[in-house]
């Protein structure tokens, strides 16, 4: 473990100062915001329907900083989504686990999402949210319900969380620390 966060601390300390573009996606009342919150400040915050953004530099390991962009998911706003993929080096896609009815909904808007030629090889790392609820579909029925062994063309990891007691979220982001710090030394290296 001791091994593990140092090898992290030196891969940060490679970004220097310039923190990782993440943005947060899902349908609407995934409960992205209530991740943002719990990963910034450590608390649940209650929240409202985002209309646009909210955005905020996350540290939930030392010597490792995010910018995360939450942006809100009503089906209404979602054509805004792409205007933020430009520069993007990891996504997080948020579902609520108990939404059985919108898995479709929110495999097609993924799918749509990682058509986009910005976000070419982007590392994905999905939050099977809500696993507080008890009807919550377990992660690995999250990845048969979005089809994410079809993903082949990028690296992506499933993590179950709850965003309202903080369950999860942190070994979620340390692992998307990993694979946006891969994706950065194979894309994003200066010639
Ligand atoms: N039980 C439970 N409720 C959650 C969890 N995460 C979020 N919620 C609740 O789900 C609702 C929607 O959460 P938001 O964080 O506002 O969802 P969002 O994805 O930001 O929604 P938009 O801004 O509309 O895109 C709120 O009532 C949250 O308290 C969770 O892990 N467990
Ligand atoms: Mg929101």
């Amino acid at each position: 473990m001791g091994l593990f966060i140092a090898k992290l601390y030196s891969l940060f300390d490679e970004w220097g100062n310039n923190p990782a573009r993440i943005i947060m996606l899902g349908l609407d009342a995934a409960g992205k915001t209530t991740v943002l919150y719990k990963l910034k400040l450590n608390e649940t915050v209650s929240t409202i329907p985002t209309i646009g953004f909210n955005v905020e530099t996350v540290s939930p390991v030392k010597g490792l900083k995010f910018t995360v962009w939450d942006i809100g998911g009503q089906s209404k706003i979602r054509p805004l989504w792409r205007q933020y993929f430009k520069d993007a080096d990891g996504l997080i896609y948020v579902v609520d686990s108990c939404d059985r009815s919108r898995m479709a909904e929110a495999r097609e808007e993924l799918f749509g999402i990682l058509e986009s030629e910005e976000m070419r090889s982007v590392p994905v790392v999905v939050l099977a949210n809500k696993q507080d609820l008890t009807d919550a579909l377990e992660p690995s029925g999250i990845i048969d319900a979005l089809c994410l062994r079809q993903l082949t063309d990028r690296k992506w990891y499933v993590k179950g969380t709850s965003a309202r007691t903080g369950d999860g979220l942190f070994e979620g982001v340390e692992q998307l620390a990993t694979l946006v710090n891969d994706f950065k030394q194979s894309y994003r290296s200066p010639p």
